[in-house]
Formats: C-alpha cells, structure tokens, sequence
C-alpha cells in the first residue's frame, strides 16, 4: 500500500531556554546545515552558539507562541488533517528535528500496512540543509528500521504550476487594494559554499548579486537554491503581472560567519526606507507554513527596522498555510502519485 509522508523543520516543545536548547543542539549538529568538520561543528555550536542562542531564541518564540503550540508544527497538522479526506492513502506528518519525528512519522505509516512511502518536504527550493538532510536521514531509517519499505522522493516544487498558482493567489489577496511602493521577496538564506556542494556539475559560477548563478533547467541548476529562489520569483511575478521596478529578493537569517547568499534581508529593507520607500509588502516564499523566521524575523523586527528607517506600511504576506489552494495542491499531487 501507498502512503505519504509531509515533513517540515520543526520547533522545540515549549518556547523555553531548556527546550530550545536540545532543539538547536540537535538542528545546528546536522552536517548538512553546518557542513563543518565534527570537531569544529561541536565546538561552533556547543561552545559559543548554544552558550547564549537558546536564551535569545526562546526570547523569539514567546513572541510568536500560540495556545496551541508553534505556529510552524499547528499550521502542519491543520494542512495534514485537511489533505486527509481529500486523499485515498495515508498521510502522516512528521519534523526533521524534534517531534513528531521522521521515525514516528514512518512507523505510523508502517503500522498502517504502507509499503511504499512518498516523502515531501515542505520546502519548494531544493537546499542541502532541508531537502537533502530529510532524504538522507529518511533513506537511514528505512534501512535501519523500516526493511522492504520503498520511498520515493518528491522533487522540489519552486517551479510547479500548482505551487505558483497557490503562491500567486495568497499574495493576491495580501496586496489586494494596497498600493505598495515595493514588493520583496524574502527568500532564507544559506552559505554560498552549500549551493557549490549541491551542484552535481561541480560547475558552479561565481555568485553576482542579481544574476543567476547557473541556467534553470540544465544540471547544475537541479539543486541550486539560489535558482530555484529566482525561478519562484519570475514565475510569479509573470503570473501576478508585477512591474520589474517595484520588486526585488534577498535572504533572511543568515546565522555565523560564511558569505551567505546577498543581499540580506535586514539590510535592504533599511535602504529601501532610506531610499524613500513608505509602503513595503514582504512575500516569504521559502515557508510554506508561518514561523518564527516570518512571524518574528519578518514581521515583527524586520517591520520595525522599515518603520524606524523611514517607511511607515510594512505588509507581511502570510506563508501559504492551510489555505484552501494549497491543500487543494497538495493533494492533487498526492492523488495523482496515488494513480501512478
Ligand atoms: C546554519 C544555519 C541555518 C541554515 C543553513 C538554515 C537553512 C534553512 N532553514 C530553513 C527553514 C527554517 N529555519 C527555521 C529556523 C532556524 N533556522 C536556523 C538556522 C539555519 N537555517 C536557526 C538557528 C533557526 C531557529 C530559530 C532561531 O534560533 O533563529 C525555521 C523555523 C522553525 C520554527 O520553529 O518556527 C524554518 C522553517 C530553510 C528553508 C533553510 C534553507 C533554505
Ligand atoms: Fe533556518
Ligand atoms: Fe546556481
């Protein structure tokens, strides 16, 4: 039998130091997110990162907390419960880091009879630190636990008629009557050297701020972020009709100090307002569901650094959530698997 996993990033438990702390400790130890030797991974993270961040992050997540739990693992299971009577095979959810994890997530599957898994990540650009991490820690566990079963991965959507169309509406309907005087697109960043890695090619060109760095649609683009961040971008700016002149990208929550992708978020929002930019809308379209990075990065302190440098609207784009179209996508995607 069929079944489908959907698998995001994940939270810690509660919005504390104490848990925050194994959360990162567990997340910042990935190799495919700090893709340093061990030794010098542990000693970045266990001795300097997790010394004062847990403190900082909780701080973060108090702010965006809901009643229910984090916004991020909520507005998961409310997708999930919505596919399930669309679809006509199981769907579990599951998180890369913390709960529920990858392994609960496979097991429910597994107990429900499901020999044949299709895993999607709910990330639409493909990165070393999301969709790569979750396949190869999915692949581990099928090997070690789950023997016989089959997994199929779905490819990164950055690009996919249902994704756009989904995107394209939700910001419709976000800058619907305001007339903005510019639209960002905030992608999350990465190092630099991650989009080198993930190249099969090893072909890579040197990264210019506001060129592609490889062609869509040849081998080295297959998995490169950066691409598929400017890829999302044209194909629904094509779609929404935008004016060239009144949007722009950059990358938020650069973390330590590799070159990350440019320009960075914080940076060009403050220009923009010193620029003389009064009315801004922000579009995060590397989330699917809201998190800390929009609900507080975003929303909260980048809207607060427009306001103090001179704008005076900063509109947030909520992330796609439960909307009725992307769970209509979703699993249209998951029926037409199902058929294959
Ligand atoms: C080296 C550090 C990080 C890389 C590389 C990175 C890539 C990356 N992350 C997301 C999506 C999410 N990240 C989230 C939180 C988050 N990310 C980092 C660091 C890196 N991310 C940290 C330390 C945190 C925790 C919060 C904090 O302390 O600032 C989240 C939200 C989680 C939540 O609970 O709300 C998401 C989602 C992508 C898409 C990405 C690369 C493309
Ligand atoms: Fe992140
Ligand atoms: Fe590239």
């Amino acid at each position: 039998m069929k079944g489908v996993l959907i698998v995001n990033l994940g939270s810690p438990e509660s919005p504390t130091p104490e848990a925050v702390k194994p959360y990162l400790e567990e997340f910042l130890m990935d190799k495919r997110v700090i893709d340093l030797p061990y030794w010098l991974r542990a000693l970045i993270v266990k001795g300097i990162i997790l010394r004062t961040r847990p403190e900082k992050s909780a701080a973060a997540y108090q702010k965006i907390w809901w009643d229910e739990g984090s916004p991020l693992i909520v507005i998961s299971e409310r997708t999930v419960q919505k596919i399930k009577p669309q679809v006509e095979i199981p769907v579990a959810l599951a998180m890369r880091y913390g709960q529920p994890s990858l392994k609960k997530g496979l097991t429910e599957l597994y107990q429900k009879g499901v020999t044949e898994v299709l895993l999607l990540p709910m990330y639409p650009q493909y990165a070393m630190a999301t969709t790569e991490t979750i396949e190869v820690l999915a692949q581990e566990l099928v090997g070690k636990y789950f023997v016989g079963m089959k997994l199929e991965f779905f490819p990164p959507f950055y690009n996919k008629q249902g994704y756009i169309d989904s995107l394209a509406a939700v910001m419709q309907q976000g800058i619907e009557g305001f007339d903005y005087d510019h639209l960002l697109f905030s992608y999350h960043g990465v190092p630099e050297r991650h989009i080198k890695k993930t190249d099969p090619t090893k072909s890579h060109k040197k990264i210019i701020d506001g060129e592609y760095c490889c062609q869509p649609d040849t081998p080295p683009a297959e998995k490169c972020y950066r691409t598929h961040c400017f890829e999302t971008t044209r194909l629904v700016a094509e779609k929404l009709q935008l004016n060239p002149d009144k949007y722009s990208i950059s990358f938020q929550s650069r973390l330590g100090m590799d070159k990350w992708l440019e320009p960075f978020t914080s940076d060009r929002v403050e220009e923009l307002a010193k620029n003389g930019v009064k009315k801004i809308a922000v579009v995060t379209p590397a989330f699917v569901a809201d998190c800390i990075e929009t609900l507080e990065e975003i929303e909260m302190e980048a809207g607060k650094s427009f306001k103090e440098n001179g704008g005076e609207v900063f509109k947030m784009i909520p992330c796609l959530n439960d909307e009725e179209i992307w769970v209509n996508t979703l699993s249209d995607w998951i029926n037409d698997w199902t058929k294959k």
